[in-house]
């Protein structure tokens, strides 16, 4: 579905990403993991058209995308729910809802997807009326997942949804992306931690200094140790030494 090939991209003379391959295959939950500054956050804003690439080459559903505006990767089906979830707080859990379905012309199926929506994530429903601002952290993660979902996306890209949440919440938002996937939406998620992922992914990339320091299925990584090794640069004598 999604095929990226030496990608590169940078703040300034900072490079920020060197040369990514990364390839998302229809139906997959692919992780991007690594510590902070790995270069995450730039990787899923390259792809969503937020940054211009330096280099390199991305297909989206065999298509060339790179260099593509937001609007124009929007309308493919690629939606990106960023860090720090940017819902409108002012607005209502029902105008944030709507606004995710904004760019649609089905209307019909569009009411239809945003009673599907509250029926995974019941926590809306019950705030339907109320005002966003005054959810929780897990809520307002759940909400802008379920507003891009509203785009109808055939890939939602999500930066570090459990950040600042608590275990129990974490819990409840991998449990509405595996449920999410099952319904057969594709899914690339940017997290800091490995704690959690094994169980939900199908491959993992470690991203270290902008580049790729391991790629894995989840069987492949299943005991943790070169997931470790890759994440923390022990085979990397420079970051070892650190
Ligand atoms: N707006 C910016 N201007 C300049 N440098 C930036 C900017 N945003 C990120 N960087 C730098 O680019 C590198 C990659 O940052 P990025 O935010 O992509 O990392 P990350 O893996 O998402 O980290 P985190 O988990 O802390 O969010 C870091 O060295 C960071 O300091």
């Amino acid at each position: 579905m999604l095929e990226i090939r030496g990608l590169t991209a940078g703040y300034g003379r900072l490079a920020a990403l060197k040369s990514i391959d990364l390839e998302v295959r229809t139906g997959e939950i692919v992780f991007v993991v690594g510590p902070n500054g790995a270069g995450k956050s730039t990787l899923l804003k390259t792809i969503s058209g937020l940054m211009v690439p330096t280099g390199g080459t991305m297909t989206f559903n065999g298509e060339p995308i790179t260099g593509q505006v937001p609007e124009k990767l929007c309308r493919k089906g690629l939606a990106l729910v960023p860090e720090g979830r940017s819902i409108f707080r002012t607005l209502t859990v029902r105008e944030n809802l709507l606004l995710g379905g904004m760019i649609r012309k089905d209307k019909a199926e569009a009411a239809a997807d945003l009673e599907r929506v509250l029926a995974i994530f019941p926590i809306l429903k019950a705030r339907y009326r109320g005002v966003a601002g005054h959810l929780s952290g897990g809520e307002q993660q759940q909400l802008a997942i379920a507003r891009a979902i509203l785009q109808r996306p055939s890939l939602m890209m999500i930066d570090e949804p459990s950040l600042g949440l608590a275990p129990l919440v974490i819990d409840q938002v991998y449990d509405s992306l595996r449920q999410l996937n099952a319904d057969g939406l594709t899914l690339l998620v940017v997290e800091q931690s490995t704690a959690r992922i094994l169980d939900l992914a199908s491959r993992i990339y470690v991203l270290r200094n902008g580049h790729v320091a391991l790629e894995g299925s989840a069987s492949d990584l299943a005991d943790g140790h070169a997931l470790e090794e890759a994440y923390f640069g022990y085979s990397d004598p420079q970051a070892a030494q650190a």
